[in-house]
């Protein structure tokens, strides 16, 4: 099955790049682009999103404690990054390949046509063979402004590009059933909608240099398998871990995708930070929304509406206790929902095309 993915998102963690002594690992990331060259001239596309520019940077000059660490991190991404997609650009070139840098904030997926422009760019860079080796441009990306992390940032492009498949590589052979020091401790193999109490594995520990840990891995995850994209954790510092996962030939957590979604509504799963709305429904509604049957937010169901928006806007959906059941994109504005609270006989407030249930 995984060798007919055509698209490929590839996520590597900077643990994966990085030396125990906090060295960039040429010789792994040489390795890396050796299998990305395998897969790419098998046919598919590949887009690498790549940690590294801080670990890359910290290996280039020592700062005194006295700088405040968002000034640091700066500092230390400015002088990485370029480090970073040099190594890249010349092993890539050694195989004949182009790479491409692509620095993206999360202000740059704020809206839809913001999201158009980078997912125009991505495809433009793959339809010329292009290898885009994409990060946070942490130069600018500060504190709110920032990503969790780059799951996050990869959970989001392998949903953009509908990829067939997003591999993260992290310096684990997936997500444990307990301490992944611990012999007693095995990789869990596959987790699916119904699977419970994986979060309780999860300890917030990450590995030296990583921003998001487990954590976000397992929630990122589980989003974009709902939104129909199959996810894999496996071990970046495994001999041939990304040939050998294709191959079905490596240990790891492999996340069952649901059925695919539309393009529209993978956008509105990852844009919980740019809706403007708040519309609070009552039981019904929320139970008939997050039945899983295509059914569509009428006005009859709305209890309140405390916030402005605009039609088109995404809006968020709570029940009545303020609980986030959905994001969907209004089909009319506030003061015309406002009017039309509880009554029937309007057109939908949000159509189930464009409604994503958050559980
Ligand atoms: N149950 C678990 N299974 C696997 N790893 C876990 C678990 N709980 C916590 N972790 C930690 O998560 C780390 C990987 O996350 P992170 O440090 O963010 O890596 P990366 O740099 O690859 O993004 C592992 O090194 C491990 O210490
Ligand atoms: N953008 C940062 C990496 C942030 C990050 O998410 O790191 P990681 O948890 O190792 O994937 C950098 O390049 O240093």
């Amino acid at each position: 099955m995984a060798a007919a993915y055509k698209r490929i998102v590839v996520k590597i963690g900077s643990n994966v790049l990085t030396q125990p002594n906090g060295l960039p690992d040429q010789s792994r990331i040489a390795h890396l682009v050796d299998q990305i060259v395998t897969l790419k001239k098998q046919g598919k596309a590949v887009v690498v999103i790549s940690s590294g520019a801080v670990a890359s940077g910290r290996s280039m000059i020592s700062i005194s404690e006295k700088h405040d660490a968002v000034a640091a991190r700066q500092l230390l991404a400015s002088i990485g990054q370029i480090k970073l997609i040099n190594t890249y650009l010349s092993l890539f070139e050694k195989h004949q390949m182009l790479c491409s840098q692509v620095l993206v904030t999360k202000e740059d997926f704020r809206d839809r046509k913001h999201y158009l422009n980078i997912k125009s760019c991505l495809s433009i860079l793959l339809k010329h063979q292009v290898i885009p080796v994409v990060n946070e441009n942490d130069v600018v990306s500060v504190t709110e402004l920032m990503f969790t992390d780059n799951d996050e940032l990869a959970g989001l492009v392998a949903s953009m590009l509908d990829a067939d498949a997003l591999i993260i590589l992290s310096n684990v052979d997936g997500i444990y059933n307990g301490d992944p020091k611990s012999p007693s401790s095995s990789v869990i193999r596959e987790i699916k909608r119904d699977s419970d109490g994986i979060s309780s594995f999860i300890s917030t520990a990450k590995s030296g240099s990583g921003r998001g840990g487990m954590v976000t891995k397992l929630g990122m995850a589980q989003k974009v398998a709902k939104l129909g994209i199959p996810v894999y954790i496996a071990n970046g510092t495994r001999d041939h871990v990304l040939t050998d996962l294709i191959d079905g030939n490596v240990v790891n957590t492999y996340f069952v995708p649901e059925k695919n979604t539309s393009g529209k509504k993978k956008w509105i799963a990852h844009s919980e930070g740019s809706a403007t709305g708040v519309v609070k429904l009552n039981e019904g509604a929320a139970q008939a929304l997050i039945s899983g049957q295509a059914r569509s937010l009428l006005p009859i169901g709305i209890l309140d509406v405390s916030s402005e928006f605009k039609k088109g806007d995404i809006i968020r959906l709570v029940d009545e206790n303020e609980v986030l059941i959905g994001l969907g994109i209004a089909e009319y504005g506030s003061d015309k929902a406002k009017e039309r609270i509880g009554q029937k006989g309007h057109k939908p407030l949000v159509h189930y095309n464009y409604f994503y249930a958050v559980g």
